[in-house]
């Protein structure tokens, strides 16, 4: 029998029923901290990624193990930094490498978060010593945030970011694409990319999307848009859960996993599950987890940690 009242039946867009201090409460993850206020949980993210102040290459290896990711990693890795893959301002990518010198490693490239206006590649090389440790090259990307960079803008930039690096090390044993949060989203968006027009084919051998969101139409209706500027077209457009179903894996072995972390509000828990089970319905060989414990900020902070569960997972899937 239908059920025409809705009753029992809970609403497959839950959001659309909230008001707006819920929605934008539900699309603020750091209201959902619970280890530390909002305001400090963000401070601590961005002192854990950022570059700090202390870089001048004299620091002991002792001192190095407690500095900040990205010092930390510019101080002791060969790296090639401000790399160009475009001519637009800020178009500019920062390579880490293992000791041994090889073109032929896996390649995992970085979109940070920040709902596409805040951020930057120089506070973002969090997961730099464990993955580079164990032999994988790591990718840095930046892209141009919102106000002055839109949308459709960051979603370009990021898909030629990632025929970069094919283009640049064609021997790579695969290309991995990791966001969090709105990177997570730029990287998802990529299972949908038109790689004809860019002249090259991606090896694209892994996915691993943090606590993203799939799904933009809620954020048209949040603070988050008033940099954003995004009208309901933009957000239909730029949504991978209403094409990613349609859409066919280059490589059909390409694995993609979604992951959220326990503290994450219920509409990022929603957006996951949600695109996870819209990955089964078509062709891709997508797995879901919910990491338990962590935060929005910590899911991407403890990647500076080579036993944390995350790194192990990336770590396994590359070396498979
Ligand atoms: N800085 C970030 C870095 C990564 C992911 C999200 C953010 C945010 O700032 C989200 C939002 N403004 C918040 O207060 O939760």
């Amino acid at each position: 029998m239908m059920d025409v009242s809705g009753v029992g039946f809970p609403s497959k867009v839950p959001w659309k029923k909230m008001s707006a201090e819920e929605l934008e409460n539900q699309y603020c993850p750091s209201r959902w901290v619970v280890r530390l206020g909002a305001e400090e949980a963000l401070r601590t993210y961005s002192q854990i990624g950022i570059e700090g102040l202390e870089c001048n290459g004299a620091i002991s290896a002792h001192r190095n193990l407690r500095l900040p990711a990205t010092t930390r990693a510019r101080a002791t890795r060969k790296s090639l930094l401000h790399v160009p893959y475009g001519d637009g301002e800020g178009e500019k990518v920062d390579i880490y490498f293992p000791d041994e010198s090889s073109e032929a490693l896996p390649f995992f490239l970085f979109f940070h978060g920040g709902y596409w206006q805040s951020g930057s590649k120089d506070e973002s090389a969090f997961m730099v010593h464990p993955l580079t440790a164990q032999g994988v090259a790591v990718v840095i990307v930046a892209y141009g945030i919102a106000p002055k960079g839109t949308l459709d803008h960051m979603v370009d930039q990021v898909t030629r970011s990632v025929a970069f690096v094919q283009k640049r090390y064609p021997s790579n044993k695969g290309i991995y694409l990791c966001g969090h949060s709105a990177g997570a989203h730029l990287a998802a968006m990529m299972l949908l990319a038109d790689w004809t027009k860019h002249g090259v084919t991606p090896n694209l051998r892994g996915f691993f999307l943090v606590s993203g969101v799939f799904d933009l139409e809620p954020i048209v209706y949040t603070s988050q848009n008033v940099a954003l500027q995004l009208t309901l077209e933009d957000a239909q457009r730029n949504s991978p859960q209403l094409k990613v179903a349609q859409a066919q894996p280059v490589d059909p072995t390409c694995r993609v996993l979604v992951v959220v972390g326990q503290f994450d509000s219920p509409e990022f828990h929603r957006q996951s599950w949600e695109f996870y089970q819209t990955l089964c319905q078509g062709e891709w060989k997508a797995s879901f987890e919910e990491l338990h414990d962590v935060d929005h900020f910590e899911i991407v902070e403890n990647l500076t940690q080579k036993d944390n569960v995350l790194t192990q997972i990336i770590l396994k899937t590359i070396f498979q």
